[in-house]
């Protein structure tokens, strides 16, 4: 027989009461499960409201947005010769869920393919990523937590591969203040535009988790081991003008006029021949790419042994519980 509502309500107070702490693979689980039960009220809250919705409105067309980019997580459009690629989960701060990886590599092979000059990642609402979205550790596959780290690895390898081996000029439009993999991965773009409302941070130490997207060797090299172990180890977060001064960002803007300065001169940068800036990309990155695919493949091996570890769990499960969602 199902459980009802009241009966779920009931088990979630239970958990709360348990003298003995389950242990955080089995918070995890519970979330997991939590989840589940969460998205099949919310399934049963939206068909109901789609009922209603379309009973009072004939002139609703259910699904457009989705249908004009054909993605969940990003807004990605092509004029002036400009591929933007937004990431389009504002209200959790564009934190990256699976899907999203996913989807921003599909995006960045078409985009390599398609007619445009340069290609422009950037985030919609506030925030340009808060970076891995911590709930992904909570969908544990059978094989347990190791096929979770596992799993993990091998995708983040491939998805980090995609910025490696990105052949346009790429560059970043940070809109608001970024998060772990969202600046990591910067030592992998082309150029680095922010607003003066964009913050770095890579709390890794914190989060029990090591470096990825390159930076333990991209980082170094771009603003010397000393300030890259402050960031990377220690997770100092940068403002804006400090990130520019390490050289991470190539210009700063007033938030004021940060889309209307950015957009007119990436329009201009992308009328220009775009054969040559591709090979001209090419002989600027290719003589590091081989290093930059070892060096992402180590990573990945550390952080998979990282995302087993206490330090890393319970810092997850900290923050679920923070979010009241343990
Ligand atoms: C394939 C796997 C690859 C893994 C690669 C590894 C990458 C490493 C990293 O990226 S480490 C960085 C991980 N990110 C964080 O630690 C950030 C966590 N988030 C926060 O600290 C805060 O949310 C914040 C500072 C970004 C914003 O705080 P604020 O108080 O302004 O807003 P809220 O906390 O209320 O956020 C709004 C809702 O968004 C949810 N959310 C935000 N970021 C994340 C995230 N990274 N993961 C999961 N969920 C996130 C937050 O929970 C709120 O949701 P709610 O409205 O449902 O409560």
């Amino acid at each position: 027989m199902r459980a009802s509502q009241k009966d779920f309500e009931n088990a979630m107070n239970q958990v709360k009461l348990l003298k003995k702490d389950p242990g955080n693979e089995v918070k995890l689980k519970l979330y997991s499960l939590y989840k589940q039960e969460t998205a099949r009220q919310n399934y049963v809250d939206l068909v109901s409201s789609l009922s209603s919705s379309l009973e009072s409105s004939s002139q609703v067309e259910p699904g457009t947005d989705r249908k004009s980019t054909g993605y969940e997580t990003l807004m990605v459009t092509s004029e002036d010769g400009i591929t933007k690629i937004m990431l389009n989960r504002p209200t959790k701060k564009n934190a990256l869920n699976v899907e999203m990886y996913h989807e921003i590599m599909h995006a960045l092979k078409a985009a390599s393919k398609d007619d445009s000059a340069i290609t422009v990642l950037t985030g919609n609402g506030d925030y340009y990523s808060s970076g891995n979205d911590l709930t992904n550790f909570t969908d544990i596959p059978p094989g347990g937590v190791e096929e979770k780290a596992k799993n993990g690895a091998i995708l983040l390898r491939e998805f980090v591969g995609c910025f490696i081996d990105f052949p346009k000029p790429l560059i970043a439009v940070v809109n608001g203040p970024a998060v772990g993999i969202s600046v990591t991965l910067l030592g992998l773009f082309d150029a680095v535009y922010a607003s003066d409302r964009a913050t770095f941070h890579t709390p890794f130490s914190h989060l029990g988790q090591s470096p990825e997207g390159c930076s333990s060797y991209t980082f170094p090299k771009i603003m010397s081991p000393a300030k890259a172990t402050e960031m990377l180890v220690f997770g100092k977060k940068l403002t804006a003008g400090e990130a520019c001064a390490q050289g991470l960002v190539t210009e700063v803007f007033p938030d004021s006029t940060f889309q209307k300065e950015v957009w007119t001169r990436l329009k201009a940068f992308a009328k220009l021949p775009p054969n040559a800036m591709r090979i001209s990309k090419e002989i600027i990155r290719n003589r590091e790419k081989e290093k930059l695919h070892a060096v992402n493949a180590e990573e990945c091996s550390v952080l998979q042994g990282r995302w087993l570890s206490d330090e890393c769990m319970n810092a997850v499960v900290n923050f679920l519980s923070r979010k009241s969602k343990l």
